[in-house]
């Protein structure tokens, strides 16, 4: 399965070592909280090259300063940095630091030195996947990513594996509604919501939003976007409709 090979090579990965940060961390979550308080939902856009399911992008990262300048809605970037399947580079987050908005490192994070050279190239928050770590590891990580100010957006897509999520003052709780192991859409989204809002933290909802889609789904406080924003789908605007009332949207 392309995960279990992605986190089996992990040891290999040839990582920035070199302190290329150039501001100091931003707080995603302040920055959801603040889109949330102005009554909008909080949208973190993804930038990824192509990714397994199928998905090919030929825009460079230059696109965030459109979505930063006229859209206004951005709360957060994602960037995709796993090399093999995802054709991810590093040097992707050393240069969109630039644009002063919280950097989610998307990757399969699985030990310290990947989480110190995320800090090294200026990410803010760190992805951790709860399907694929024990509830041990997830711990020991986030503890290291905290020790360096970082937050930590631990997701999850079997509803089962909400259980391992450790629930820091740090952490953010994503509902991917795609099945990494399938690669297909599987949405388990109304459940996943009420299993996270039990934890009183701030919820992402992650995968397969469009504009044809965006209306309906839950209720959660941001939502993260790739593929139909890089396909210029009209998802921003749509997004930019929905009135976040606290609870929810209406
Ligand atoms: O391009 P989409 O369907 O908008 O999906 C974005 C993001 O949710 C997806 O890339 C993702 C969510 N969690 C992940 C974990 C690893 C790799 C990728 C992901």
């Amino acid at each position: 399965m392309i995960v279990d090979d992605i986190y089996k090579n992990n040891d290999k990965k040839i990582l920035i070592k070199r302190n290329m940060r150039s501001r100091g961390i931003l707080s995603m979550r302040s920055s959801i909280m603040n889109f949330n308080s102005n009554k909008k939902i909080g949208i973190i856009a993804e930038f990824k090259r192509r990714s397994p399911s199928g998905f090919v992008n030929n825009e460079n990262t230059d696109i965030f300063k459109y979505y930063d300048v006229i859209h206004n809605s951005i709360a957060g970037m994602s960037i995709l940095t796993e090399e093999r399947y995802f054709n991810g580079n590093q040097m992707d987050v050393v240069s969109v630091q630039r644009y002063n908005i919280p950097i989610l490192i998307k990757d399969f994070v699985s030990n310290d030195e990947m989480i110190e050279s995320s800090y090294m190239i200026g990410g803010d928050v760190i992805l951790l996947i709860a399907d694929f770590l024990e509830r041990d590891k997830i711990e020991m990580l986030n503890r290291k990513i905290k020790s360096l100010g970082m937050e930590a957006l631990i997701e999850f897509h079997d509803l089962k594996a909400f259980e391992r999520i450790t629930t820091d003052e740090n952490v953010i709780i994503g509902y991917n509604r795609r099945n990494l192991k399938t690669l297909k859409i599987e949405d388990e989204s109304f459940d996943a919501h009420d299993l996270i809002r039990s934890t009183g933290l701030l919820s992402v909802l992650e995968s397969g939003i469009t504009s044809e889609n965006i209306l309906k789904m839950p209720r959660y406080n941001a939502m993260l976007i790739g593929s139909s924003i890089l396909s210029n789908d009209s998802v921003l605007k749509s997004a930019g409709m929905i009135k976040y009332d606290g609870f929810g949207y209406s």
